[in-house]
């Protein structure tokens, strides 16, 4: 009988523990969910919506883990690659002359594989790459990249391919930052000042993005008085987004205060 009673009581008080716990995650999730703002990113492609949210790990989460950061290395590659054929096939477009004939070969070469299936950086194609930057009808060509589409990233990695090369090589967080990757999917990330976590998958398709925008933000309401704060911002400059995004929330935090008179 005694026993039993022991029993009880400790099977009331897990329980009570349980019922606790799970008020205090109720509190904390309503506290959340009242404090938590929705940001939409939007903008034409290449306009840095990815690599905002890159800098939104790095500044406020944990960065990149090294397994991520060896993930990096191919799209750089791929990324030298990429550039190079675009200046190419830009040559042919703009009548521009290689500056040494016997750089069309190498012109060739380099044009000869998917720059999506590059996976190492190595000769004859790093030589090839190198010689191309040199070459005088190349770098008239990269002057009139506003003719044509050239990724941003161009110069700084072709600029660096000595450190690149390297097989050793291990990108940095500005290398990181630097690369193109065309986002094909809706992603949702989750970020507060000392954590950012990916919620949802992706979302593949567009009808599957409008109704996703549309759960998001229909309870987002419209005031015609909001005032409009714009920033000037360089999505690869870290001092930059922090110093912007530190105001953009102090805006926030004023509003909030202003709006229960605590200001
Ligand atoms: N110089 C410079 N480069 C930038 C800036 N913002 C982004 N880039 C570079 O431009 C390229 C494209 O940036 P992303 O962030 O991938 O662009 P996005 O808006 O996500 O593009 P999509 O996914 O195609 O819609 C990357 O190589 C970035 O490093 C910027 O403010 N200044
Ligand atoms: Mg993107």
């Amino acid at each position: 009988m005694v026993n039993l009673h022991c029993r009880m009581t400790e099977e009331a008080r897990e329980q009570k523990r349980i019922n606790d716990e799970i008020e205090r995650q109720l509190r904390t999730d309503k506290r959340n969910s009242n404090r938590e703002l929705k940001l939409l990113v939007l903008g034409p492609g290449e306009s840095g919506k990815s690599t905002f949210i890159k800098q939104m790990r790095i500044i406020h989460a944990k960065g990149f883990s090294p397994k991520e950061t060896r993930g990096y290395i191919k799209l750089v590659y791929q990324n030298i690659f990429m550039a190079m054929q675009s200046m190419i096939k830009a040559m042919d477009k703009l009548d521009i002359s290689y500056g040494h004939e016997d750089h069309i070969e190498l012109a060739y070469l380099v044009m000869s594989i998917p720059y999506e299936k590059v996976e190492t950086f190595e000769d004859p194609y790093v030589t090839a790459i190198k010689r191309l930057w040199g070459d005088a009808g190349i770098q008239k060509c990269y002057d009139r990249r506003s003719e044509y589409q050239l990724t941003d990233s161009t110069e700084y990695f072709l600029n660096d391919i000595a450190r690149i090369e390297n097989v050793f090589y291990l990108p940095t967080e500005q290398d990181i930052l630097r690369v193109r990757v065309a986002t094909v999917e809706i992603l949702e990330y989750q970020f507060n000042l000392d954590g950012l976590m990916i919620r949802y998958g992706p979302k593949k398709d567009a009808i599957a993005a409008r109704s996703f925008i549309l759960e998001m933000f229909e309870s987002v309401k419209i005031d015609e008085d909001e005032k409009i704060y714009s920033h000037f911002t360089c999505a690869t400059n870290k001092e930059n987004i922090s110093f912007v995004f530190a105001a953009v929330k102090d805006t926030i935090v004023q509003m909030h205060l202003t709006d229960i008179n605590l200001d």
